[in-house]
């Protein structure tokens, strides 16, 4: 089969725009027809011409066994050529055989691996890895359609926008949930990496509360890893924000401790109702690997699309509990860029955005303006260069509530205090598709809630 690929290619040089998107030359199992693709492939790219003469004179004329030299080969090749209409069908035919060829070489090495496992080592990471090594196969399923022709994929995104237009299809923007950070940013895309980034106790877990829960209720599948606050504070938390009222609100900490009064009872079970309609799933382990991630990601993918809602965006709160590999172990910048790069991967191959939330160190306040900035990343490896969006959660009361004017009962400080407590900044520090501006946000931190405006309940 790759004898007959490689002759027709020989013969009609055109064939590569068929064959190309389908294989590369590492696809092919014999040494002579990998070379004889590449070159081949690299002379028609540059506009030269491949043929049986062209390419004679490029591995030299070397013996390659039983008497056969490199321009008998070509000849062969071009003899034993299949037609133009079966080449695609042979190109699909050696990118099988060649999966196939990986897969038997992941399997040999996990069973290996299984065998020769010392008792300390965690044998769900050693599954892990094999899963993520088996995806990177089905992603390589992809790489058959990967190349585009810029006129047509023109034509289908001006089809879709005329459907929209007609009313035909829905708007594809996976809402964040507030209006004015899906204008700045275009909500969340599918494939990227979003980093927010802030000091302890700003409001990154309310954050990820609020915007889940809005962005599930207009329609996006998500999926919150909640690696740090327990099964019962997160879920305190949504029911907190689902059942918000700004005359009446219950704190998530009252839930926690049973506080709550028969005609709040009733409001909780409203927000309950709410959420048997909202594509959100919860998943509180204590640390998991990007490769485990990936796995329960994938799973989840396919319990939702079971339902008929695709999963659109997962929040993963946070960082510090993400465990890496022990490639760099010990090395905290090189274990972040290795989540950093991994989680990236698993956004593009599975189509969803990630939203990673990180902690940022406290140098910053020591600054005048405690608004951080993209520099206060620069030691957390390569995540503002893996991110597409990087945003920083600041909420100026933070700050006026620990300052000793405010302790000291200074009315000046008190009415600042009393302006700013209800007002978070999220500062886009890096906005891969619009401009790098604040988005201001309305919050009530007691009740885990964050909106684009102040409201009387949950939107
Ligand atoms: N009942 C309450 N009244 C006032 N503020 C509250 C109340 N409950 C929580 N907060 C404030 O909410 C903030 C915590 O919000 P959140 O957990 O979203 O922040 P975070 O950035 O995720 O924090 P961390 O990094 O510590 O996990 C803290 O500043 C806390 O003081």
């Amino acid at each position: 089969m790759e004898q007959a690929l490689l002759g027709a290619l020989l013969l009609n040089n055109k064939l590569l725009d068929v064959v190309a998107p389908v294989i590369k030359a590492d696809d092919l199992f014999e040494e002579i027809h990998r070379r004889t693709f590449e070159v081949a492939a690299s002379l028609i790219g540059s506009g030269q011409v491949a043929t049986p003469v062209t390419l004679g004179t490029f591995p030299g004329d070397q013996d390659l066994g039983s008497g056969l030299t490199v321009k008998r080969y070509l000849a062969r090749l071009c003899a034993e050529a299949t037609t133009l209409f079966m080449a695609k069908d042979y190109a699909l035919g050696i990118h099988d055989l060649a999966i196939r060829r990986k897969i038997i070489l992941i399997a040999n090495e996990l069973a290996e691996q299984a065998y020769d496992l010392p008792v300390q080592a965690r044998p769900a990471q050693v599954a892990g890895d094999a899963i993520a090594l088996l995806h990177g196969l089905v992603g390589e399923e992809g790489t058959r359609s990967t190349r585009k022709e810029p006129l047509a994929e023109a034509g289908a995104i001006i089809a879709r926008i005329k459907r929209v237009q007609s009313g035909e299809e829905k708007k594809r923007l996976v809402s964040t949930g507030f209006d004015d950070l899906d204008r700045a940013t275009t909500g969340y895309q599918p494939g990227a990496l979003w980093v927010l980034a802030a000091r302890p106790g700003m409001g990154k877990t309310t954050f990820f509360v609020a915007s889940a829960n809005r962005a599930a209720r207009r329609g996006a599948g998500v999926l919150g890893f909640a690696l740090e606050v327990g099964n019962d504070q997160i879920h305190s938390r949504i029911l907190a924000d689902l059942a918000y009222s700004s005359r009446d609100p219950i704190s998530f900490k009252n839930i926690m401790a049973d506080e709550i009064t028969p005609d709040e009872v009733w409001r909780l079970e409203t927000a309950q109702e709410r959420l048997g309609s909202m594509p959100l799933t919860i998943d509180v382990p204590s640390r998991l690997t990007p490769s485990e991630i990936r796995m329960r990601i994938r799973t989840e993918k396919d319990r939702m699309a079971a339902t008929g809602v695709p999963l659109n965006v997962v929040f993963i709160d946070y960082l510090k509990q993400i465990q890496a590999s022990d490639r760099y172990s010990g090395n905290r910048v090189y274990e972040v860029g290795e989540i950093s790069y991994s989680l990236k991967q698993i956004a593009k191959d599975e189509g969803i955005c990630i939203v990673l939330l990180a902690q940022l160190n406290r140098a910053l306040e020591s600054r005048e303006d405690k608004r951080p900035i993209l520099a206060d990343l620069r030691e957390s490896g390569d995540l503002e260069a893996d991110a597409d969006v990087v945003a920083f959660l600041h909420r100026e009361a933070m700050y006026i509530q620990r300052s000793p004017a405010y302790l000291d009962g200074d009315p000046d400080a008190v009415t600042r205090f009393l302006d700013e407590q209800n007002r978070a900044e999220l500062i886009l520090g890096k906005n891969r598709a619009g401009e790098t501006r604040t988005v201001s946000l309305w919050c009530d931190m007691a009740c885990s809630t964050m909106s684009d405006h102040v409201r009387g309940a949950a939107q």
